[in-house]
C-alpha cells in the first residue's frame, strides 16, 4: 500500500493538460524522406539492448525501429544478441559510429549488467544525443544529461519513484496513472511514457504550468504480450532519431514523439491482431502499414 507520509509534496501534482493523441496528431511526427535524403540524413539509431538472459528483446526493438523509418540502426549490445539481431536483420550495422539517438535498456537488468554493456551504456549516456531509456537502464536516470524519454511499465515506475523516496505499489500506479506519470516526470526531469491499455506521456514541469501530457488509448488489449514493450522501444527510438535536432532544440517535442510511438504501436497491434491473439514481432511487422496510413492520410 502507498504510504502518503513518504511522498514528498513540494512539486507534487502540478497541473497537466492531458490531450488524447489522435491519428492527426500522430501524423505530424513522421519524417518522410525527400529526394536529397540519404540513410544518414534520415537519422541513425544507436541501440544497446538485450543481454545473454534476454537476447530476444534486442531483436524485437531493432526490427521495430527499422520498420518505423529510421535511416540506419547501429546495434552495439551483447555479442549473443548481436548474432540474433543480424540473423533477423542483416541491414543492421554493428560497427561503432555516429548516431542521432540511443535506445537503451530493453531486455537488460541492472543486477546482471556485464562490463561490456556497462561501457556501451556509459558511451550512450555521454554522447549528448536524445535517449529512449527502457527497463534495465532506468536505474541510470540520474546520469542522463541529454533529453530523454523513459518508458516504464507500472512496476518499473514504482521502482523509479522509490529511488526518490516515494513508496507506492503497482496497484496505486494503475489506479491513477496520470498522477504518477506526472510525478515520475517531475522527479526525474525527463519525459515519462507510462505503458498500459492507456499509455500516458508526460513532460516534467519546466516553467509554464499547466504542462502538456498525451494519452494514447489502445483499441484492444491483445498488445499485452511478452516483448510488446521492447517493440515499442524500437518504434519510439526510431521517431526520436529521425527528429534528433528538433528534440535537442526543444526537448518537450519528446512528448509528441513518444505519444506517436505509442499510437503507432497500438494500431500496429490492432492491424496485426484482426481481433485475435498476436506475438510481439507481429506488431513490428504491421508498423509500416500504420505509418503509411499516417503519412498518406488515406484509409485503406
Ligand atoms: N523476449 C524477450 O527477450 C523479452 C524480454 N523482456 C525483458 O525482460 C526484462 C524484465 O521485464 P519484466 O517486465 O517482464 O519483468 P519485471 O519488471 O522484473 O517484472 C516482473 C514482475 O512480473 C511478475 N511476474 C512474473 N511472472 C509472473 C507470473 N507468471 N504471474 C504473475 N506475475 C508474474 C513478478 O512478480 P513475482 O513473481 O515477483 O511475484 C514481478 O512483479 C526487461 O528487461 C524486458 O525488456 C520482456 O520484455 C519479455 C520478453
Ligand atoms: N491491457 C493492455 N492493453 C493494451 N496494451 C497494453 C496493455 N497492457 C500493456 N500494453 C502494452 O503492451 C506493452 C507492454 O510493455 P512491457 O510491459 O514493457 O512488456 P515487455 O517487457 O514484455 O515488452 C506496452 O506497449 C503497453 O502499452
Amino acid at each position: 500500500m502507498s504510504d502518503p507520509a513518504a511522498i514528498p509534496d513540494a512539486r507534487a501534482d502540478a497541473p497537466v493538460q492531458w490531450r488524447d493523441w489522435t491519428e492527426l496528431a500522430a501524423s505530424g511526427s513522421i519524417a518522410v524522406p525527400g529526394p536529397d535524403d540519404d540513410k544518414y540524413s534520415r537519422g541513425v539509431l544507436g541501440v544497446v539492448t538485450g543481454s545473454d538472459e534476454f537476447p530476444g528483446a534486442a531483436v524485437l526493438g531493432v526490427d521495430a525501429a527499422v520498420r518505423t523509418g529510421v535511416g540506419m540502426v547501429r546495434y552495439l549490445g551483447a555479442a549473443r544478441a548481436a548474432d540474433l539481431v543480424l540473423r533477423r536483420r542483416p541491414e543492421i550495422v554493428t560497427a561503432p559510429g555516429r548516431v542521432q539517438a540511443w535506445l537503451i535498456g530493453s531486455g537488460q537488468s541492472s543486477d546482471t549488467r556485464d562490463e561490456e554493456t556497462t561501457a556501451a551504456l556509459d558511451h550512450a549516456i555521454a554522447d549528448g544525443v536524445p535517449l529512449v531509456v527502457d527497463a534495465g537502464a532506468l536505474d541510470l536516470v540520474d546520469r542522463l544529461g541529454a533529453p530523454a524519454v523513459l518508458t516504464p511499465h507500472a512496476g518499473e515506475l514504482v521502482t523509479l519513484l522509490k529511488r526518490i523516496g516515494t513508496r507506492i505499489d503497482r496497484a496505486t500506479v494503475s489506479a491513477d496513472p496520470e498522477r504518477w506519470a506526472a510525478r515520475a516526470a517531475d522527479a526525474t526531469g525527463h519525459v515519462v511514457l507510462l505503458k498500459g491499455r492507456t499509455t500516458h506521456v508526460c513532460a516534467p514541469l519546466a516553467g509554464a504550468s499547466p504542462r502538456v501530457g498525451a494519452r494514447v488509448q489502445a483499441p484492444s488489449s491483445w498488445a499485452a504480450t511478452a516483448g510488446s514493450g521492447d517493440v515499442l522501444g524500437g518504434i519510439v527510438g526510431s521517431l526520436v532519431a529521425t527528429h534528433s535536432d528538433e528534440v535537442l532544440a526543444d526537448p518537450e517535442l519528446l512528448v509528441a514523439l513518444a505519444a506517436t510511438g505509442a499510437f503507432v504501436h497500438a494500431w500496429a497491434a490492432e492491424r496485426a491482431s484482426d481481433r485475435g491473439p498476436i506475438a510481439a514481432l507481429d506488431i513490428a511487422e504491421a508498423v509500416p502499414r500504420v505509418i503509411a496510413r499516417l503519412v498518406s492520410g488515406v484509409a485503406d
